[in-house]
């Protein structure tokens, strides 16, 4: 029956015919490619292009919307001296390798990973070869195993191989070398010897203005931006926290080798929020609305035994049992799982992995990956960070500018203790420029020393204080008392924490490609992409079974009631047969079709299509639109709408 949902994927993911299915329709493509392409950089293509800015405008409604966050836009290009704050021209870099013949460089930690993955999988294909021919003879045996060029591993080297995979992101450079010499590992392109992993910094330089003095970097991620504006942004904010920036734009980094396509590339837009909070208080507000969200989690523990076994735990449990760090992390962590279900990545090939310790930068207090299983793995497609206060400090410290919080206290805070009172006039003319520096020394020494000197003052009238050069000073009375002061403390001043989601959306965009791919049994040349209608680039199909003019008044009518929906519809009136019409736009995941044939010019009928099931409808006009806005909508689904309208079985008369 067609209106009965189909199982989507009757074959395994043919990657082969998803990449041409993305070529032949311009999803994206290799820039410059009629120059040649350069490795990590791609072009959208139409579909590519609706696709991404449809994520996004989800991504807006989810997050900005949502949470009333700030949006902002900061330049990409920035001085050098913001960078070196940051800490990023020390440490934003990967390890490399060079293969000691050809000098073809290679990314330490993926070079590892490639090399013992290959070398499990071979290991997997000799030992079910092997249980496949259980029953035939030795001989027999041997000679089909020797057939294979794969290896059998010793089974204490597959369980190394599979504890060192499962903390890869933990190594340091030297400890990346030591495990190629230690497991031979060599460049697979080449089986030549690689070089002591190196570090090599990600970000592409460039100079400002025309002398070439003032140096500087395209930013490899949109966060500085933010902190920078943050004085600004807390005014913007009425001086409260907690509150979040946010941005979506272009960064940049020089990967190494650039080889999985869209989820490796040299130049992508980002979308990140950075929410400030207070760090004694670390809850948030609408924690409740997520806390029964289930999640798999990967912690940092099983990971460090070896393992990458995720468990189901709701976000309440997970932030309750102490491991995700806080409410507002595990807050944004239920929402980034919200967002990519919604957006029709499957939850089932997604999980969270949280960092381990030598892999966290090191003033971050935790830290979770949103990762996505595909064809290449298990990629993070979404980092989310306790980054604490590191970035305003150090951005502050730099430049003296306060990135602070100055929150009124509803009680003052009253205190008493020892002050040191300077008679200056006597202490000026006792010790000339000294003086400075007995002062300097009293606002050092803390409550138990001011007493001591405030015993020996009353009973012998003086004491002595060290310079920090080493010189004994004597101060007398008249010089100095030491007195108890009540002090009102009526603001609290603090750098507030920060928690950074961070989306990369190329990534995004490519697994959930990948996720909503699939082909008909009859049809197993062409892909469908079952992308939902929320992101989908084109909604609805209009296909006109005549070219006759009668039809164009009725095209016009559907276009138009659909634009003021605010639904995105094609007109496909070419030539070819309404089954090929309808099969080139479930390659390009539109949702919907509607087909207007001579029974729609007479008695004002329409067909709908559903793209997955194929079934079809029919009823009314302007009851087939009203349907379909709310199916694109999302306040309805096809099964309601199949008990709205009648099913159409028939076949439609062709002019
Ligand atoms: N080279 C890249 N190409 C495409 N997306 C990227 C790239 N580097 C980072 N991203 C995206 O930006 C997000 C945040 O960046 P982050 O600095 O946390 O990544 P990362 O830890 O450096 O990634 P990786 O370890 O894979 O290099 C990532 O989750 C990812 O989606």
């Amino acid at each position: 029956m067609a209106n009965i949902p189909v199982k989507k994927s009757a074959h395994p993911f043919d990657k082969t015919r998803f990449e041409a299915l993305l070529n032949r329709r311009f999803f994206y493509a290799p820039a410059f490619e009629i120059y040649g392409g350069v490795a990590g950089l791609y072009d959208y293509g139409p579909p590519g292009s609706s696709l991404q800015a449809n994520i996004i405008a989800e991504w807006r409604k989810h997050f900005i919307v949502e949470d009333h966050m700030l949006e902002i836009d900061s330049t990409i290009m920035t001085p050098a001296p913001v960078f070196e704050t940051s800490g990023h021209v020390a440490r934003f870099a990967d390890w490399m390798v060079k293969d000691t013949k050809t000098g073809d460089v290679l990314r330490a930690d993926h070079l590892v990973k490639g090399v013992l993955e290959a070398r499990l999988a071979g290991d997997r294909e000799v030992r079910g070869l092997v249980a496949q021919l259980q029953k035939e003879d030795e001989k027999k045996k041997k000679k089909k195993v020797a057939k294979t060029t794969a290896v059998q591993l010793p089974d204490d080297a597959v369980d190394e191989y599979e504890a060192i995979l499962a903390q890869l992101d933990n190594y340091s450079g030297p400890e990346l070398g030591d495990l190629c010499r230690k497991h031979d590992i060599r460049n697979p392109d080449t089986d030549n010897q690689v070089s002591e992993p190196q570090q090599f910094n990600l970000m592409f330089t460039s100079s400002i203005g025309p002398t070439g003095q003032h140096p500087g970097y395209l930013r490899p991620e949109t966060a500085q931006g933010h902190f920078l504006n943050f004085s600004r942004l807390l005014e913007f904010n009425n001086g409260r926290v907690p509150f979040a920036s946010a941005q979506i734009g272009r960064s940049f980094r020089n990967e190494i080798s650039p080889r999985a396509g869209l989820l490796r590339v040299r130049e992508f837009t980002m979308a990140e929020i950075e929410h400030y909070v207070d760090p004694e208080d670390k809850r948030h507000e609408r924690f409740d609305e997520v806390r029964d969200v289930v999640l798999d989690l990967l912690d940092r523990d099983v990971q460090t035994s070896g393992s990458t076994k995720t468990r189901k735990i709701s976000v309440g449990e997970a932030v309750t049992s102490g491991v995700i760090a806080n409410q507002t992390l595990g807050y944004f962590v239920a929402r980034i799982y919200q967002f990519l279900v919604k957006i029709g990545i499957d939850p089932s090939r997604l999980r969270f992995r949280q960092h381990m310790s030598n892999e966290m930068a090191h003033y971050a207090t935790d830290c979770w990956d949103a990762e996505i299983q595909n064809s290449y793995g298990w990629t993070e497609c979404v980092g989310c960070a306790d980054r604490a206060a590191y970035d305003l400090t150090v951005h502050s410290n730099k430049t003296g500018h306060p990135l602070v919080v100055r929150q009124a206290l509803k009680e003052p805070i009253v205190t008493e203790r020892l002050v040191a009172e300077f008679n200056k006039k006597v202490l000026g003319k006792t010790f000339g420029k000294d003086a400075g520096v007995i002062q300097n020394v009293f606002a050092e020494l803390d409550e138990s020393r001011l007493l001591e000197i405030q015993i020996e003052l009353a009973n012998g009238g003086s004491t002595i204080v060290t310079t920090p050069d080493g010189r004994d000073l004597t101060l007398t009375r008249e010089a100095i008392t030491i007195e108890r002061k009540t002090f009102k403390q009526s603001i609290r001043e603090f750098t507030p924490n920060v928690i950074e989601p961070s989306f990369g959306l190329g990534r995004i965009l490519y697994v959930l490609l990948e996720h909503n791919f699939w082909a008909r049994e009859q049809d197993i040349e062409r892909g469908v992409l079952s992308l939902p209608p929320l992101v989908a680039p084109t909604k609805v199909l209009i296909v006109p079974l005549s070219a006759k003019e009668e039809f164009d008044p009725l095209i016009q009518e559907v276009s138009s009631k659909l634009r003021k929906a605010g639904i995105f519809s094609r007109v496909d009136d070419s030539n070819t047969s309404i089954g090929k019409r309808y099969a080139r736009n479930d390659e390009l995941g539109t949702p919907f079709g509607v087909t207007l044939d001579f029974a729609s010019v007479q008695n004002r009928t329409m067909t709908l299509r559903e793209r997955d099931t194929t079934g079809q409808l029919i009823g009314d006009i302007d009851q087939v639109i009203s349907v379909l806005i709310d199916l694109v909508n999302g306040t309805t689904d096809w099964a309601d709408a199949c008990k709205l309208l009648p099913a159409y079985d028939g076949i439609q008369a062709v002019d």
